[in-house]
């Protein structure tokens, strides 16, 4: 909802009018929930929302929840609007994400009026046929659809893989991403056959944002009770 305050310097300023997170849900919660919003054409990007998953859930007092978006449903909005975090998914196309992702993120508009992602936390992950497959354009687009929604980004903490003359094609991080997750898998190869590295990156991404997530809410807890 809008509504429209004067500002000190004298002009009128358009603000939102959100709650911020009650106090009593605060003390109340001592676990956080990370969602993993994704989209899969082909099930490889969803082979990786399942690790991702696996990575958040692994954090002791942190649980995941998968949340497909292509079919957009009062239950998916439901689903965003309870967790701490949330991870976006898509594979790269054409460049950029899915279309059935854009879609979505074009429908969260209703949510960013109302505010309703403020201060969560956000991150992601894509994956595409080339080595680069321009997958950067896609990590910065879920990037910039989290600073609409007022998200804070979470970036992978990882440094590059595979990038000394003795190293693996199958290390952590091997193609080097710094903003999140950037998977490759050749286009005639299915889910099964995803690199291990890129498996594994997917769930230390999972586990970092569900630590981050534990570590906001300690946060904010000690704020309330101070
Ligand atoms: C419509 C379409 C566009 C694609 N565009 C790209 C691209 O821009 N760069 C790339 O490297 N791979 C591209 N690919 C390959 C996909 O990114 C790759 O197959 C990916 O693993 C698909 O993930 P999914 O099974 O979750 O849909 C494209 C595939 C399709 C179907």
């Amino acid at each position: 909802m809008f509504k429209f305050e004067p500002s000190p310097y004298g002009s009128l300023v358009r603000s939102f009018n959100f709650e911020p997170t009650p106090e009593g849900y605060l003390m109340s919660h001592t676990t956080v929930t990370v969602a993993i919003a994704y989209h899969s054409g082909f099930g490889h990007t969803r082979r990786l929302a399942d690790r991702v998953a696996l990575g958040a859930s692994s954090v002791p007092g942190a649980k995941a929840v998968l949340a497909p978006v292509d079919t957009i449903t009062d239950g998916l909005w439901d689903t965003l609007s309870a967790a701490d975090a949330i991870i976006f998914g898509t594979p790269t196309y054409m460049g950029t994400a899915s279309g059935t992702f854009h879609a979505f993120a074009e429908a969260s508009s209703k949510v960013w009026h109302g505010r309703g992602w403020q201060d969560k936390l956000a991150a992601g992950f894509t994956i595409s046929g080339g080595m680069s497959g321009d997958k950067l354009n896609t990590l910065q687009f879920l990037t910039v659809l989290a600073a609409q929604h007022g998200m804070n980004w979470v970036n992978l903490g990882l440094v590059p893989g595979w990038n000394l003359a003795d190293s693996r094609d199958d290390e952590v991080n091997r193609l080097g991403f710094y903003l999140g997750l950037g998977a490759q898998v050749p286009n005639d190869v299915d889910a099964a056959g995803l690199n291990t590295g890129d498996l594994e990156t997917a769930e230390l991404l999972g586990a970092r944002v569900a630590r981050q997530a534990l570590t906001l809410l300690a946060g904010r807890r000690a704020l309330v009770a101070a």
